[in-house]
């Protein structure tokens, strides 16, 4: 291997603090040290120092550690420089070690090296922007776990299982002889099915860790004045969205992040849907209906005194049928599982019924009973795990054919999807997208 250049970057955040910090990584970072501290450093000491330029000025005082590879971050030889957080003294010092033969880090090139030294894989690297930029408590949780390998065991797990497929079609393969009673033996049909339920289950956990990192996203819908306005303060703790009595108040499309029992939510406000006479709202009514394709939950309100409204919520959307103004119709507080969907009473206006809206939320968010253990994952690992899916469907309709060589190569493809999920099938074109994410200094 060639040898790394060594790399350097103010890694704490850009503004004035009590502590700043300046790594650096590489083969270089011996000599650094050495450099700035007039000898040689110790393994994972604190030394206290004053910091000089090259013509002996005093640049700051502050901490220096020195952790040998491979026990550090990136694996590789790792400098830290602790200082004061004054982002002046941190870019005289970055500059110090520019100087000392240091180039500028690119944004996750830390990150980077890790993965590259085997410090992590690329679910691992992923979950560490995920963990630094979790906005809530629960993607916190997800991230740190998926960081700890979780994800990462449960996909070596379904690649585990579809190894063994593997071998069996091809060692069927390699004896002619015996082929058809090998691939239509029943233990293997069996094992298929095994790992298609695994592969079923992590896609659909991969799915939810998905929306905790990127936040649900949720489009209230319904017949103008049905109270989906009120419904989005309501939920917000303040007035965002204008509220009156007159229909066709809302007529664009009102985005307002929210957080909702700790979890993160895009809470979209629409316009009335209904037959509109201008063309304002008639726009206004298109990008309802737009918003409402890519929803992860439709909230659709419903005025619990007037007739149900013809709805046209696009299908294979989950729908929660909200029955507003209960305080006027006079309905408790309630829910009712229907043909079409869960049924929930409430009031805006009142707040009653909100805590039990409150809590589908965090449900469909992935947080309901039975999430404890949700890991984080990203839309790229989603598509991989749908890709294995499709592809161990068609290695099963084959082998059910008879066609053990066809199966057998659907199965490594699929083995290769999963692959790109932890890095371990030849990843470079990967790289340079998943880690130009990053920040600098990570
Ligand atoms: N009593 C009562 N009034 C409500 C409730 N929710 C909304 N309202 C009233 O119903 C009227 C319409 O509320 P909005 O929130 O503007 O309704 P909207 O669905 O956003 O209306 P458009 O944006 O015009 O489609 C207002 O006068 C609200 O104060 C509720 O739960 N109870
Ligand atoms: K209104
Ligand atoms: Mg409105």
């Amino acid at each position: 291997m060639t040898q790394r250049e060594t790399i350097a970057a103010i890694a704490t955040a850009a503004g004035a603090a009590g502590v700043g910090i300046v790594r650096v990584s590489g083969p270089g970072c011996r000599a650094i040290a050495a450099t700035l501290l007039g000898r040689p450093p110790e393994p994972r000491h604190a030394h206290y120092l004053r910091f000089r330029d090259g013509d002996g000025e005093v640049i700051d005082d502050g901490l220096l550690i020195h952790f040998p590879a491979p026990q550090s971050y990136t694996g590789e030889d790792v400098l830290e420089l602790q200082g004061h957080g004054s982002p002046l003294l941190l870019a005289r010092l970055l500059r110090r070690c520019l100087d000392l033969g240091a180039r500028p880090a690119r944004p996750g090139e830390f990150t980077e090296r890790a993965f590259l030294e085997g410090r992590l894989d690329l679910a691992q690297a992923e979950a560490v922007a995920d963990l630094i930029s979790a906005g809530s408590e629960a993607a916190v949780r997800a991230a740190r776990r998926s960081l700890d390998g979780e994800f990462s065991r449960r996909v070596h797990a379904v690649v585990e299982g579809l190894t063994a497929l593997r071998v069996w079609v091809e060692a069927a393969l390699d004896f002619p002889e015996e082929e058809v009673d090998f691939l239509a033996a029943p233990e293997l049909r069996r094992r298929l099915h095994d790992v298609a339920a695994d592969l079923a289950a992590l896609r659909a956990a991969a799915g939810r860790g998905q929306r905790l990192v990127d936040g649900l996203h949720v489009v209230i819908a319904g017949a103008p004045n049905a109270g989906k306005s009120s419904l989005l303060n309501a939920l917000a703790g303040e007035d965002r969205a204008i509220v009156t009595d007159i229909a066709g108040t809302t007529r664009d499309v009102l985005r307002e992040r929210v957080r909702v029992d700790g979890i993160e939510l895009t809470l979209v406000d629409t316009a009335g849907l209904r037959e509109a006479p201008d063309v304002v709202e008639q726009e206004g009514i298109r990008r309802a209906r737009a918003e409402l394709a890519r929803a992860d939950l439709v909230l659709a309100v419903l005025d619990d005194q007037a007739p149900v409204p013809e709805l046209p919520l696009p299908a294979g959307v989950p729908v929660l049928w909200l029955h507003n103004k209960a305080d006027l119709s006079g309905a408790a507080a309630h829910a009712e599982r229907r043909p079409d969907g869960e049924h929930l009473w409430l009031s805006a206006r009142t707040g009653e019924g909100l805590d039990a809206l409150r809590q589908r939320l965090r449900e469909a968010a992935g947080l309901g009973e039975g999430s404890e253990g949700a890991f984080s994952a990203r839309a790229r690992h989603v598509d991989a795990l749908a890709r294995a899916d499709a592809l161990l469907a068609q290695a099963a309709a084959q082998l059910h054919h008879g066609a053990g060589e066809l199966a057998a190569e659907e199965l490594r493809r699929a083995q290769d999807a999963l692959g790109e999920i932890t890095g371990t099938v030849d990843a470079d074109a990967l790289l340079g997208r998943i880690f130009g994410d990053f920040c600098i200094g990570k």
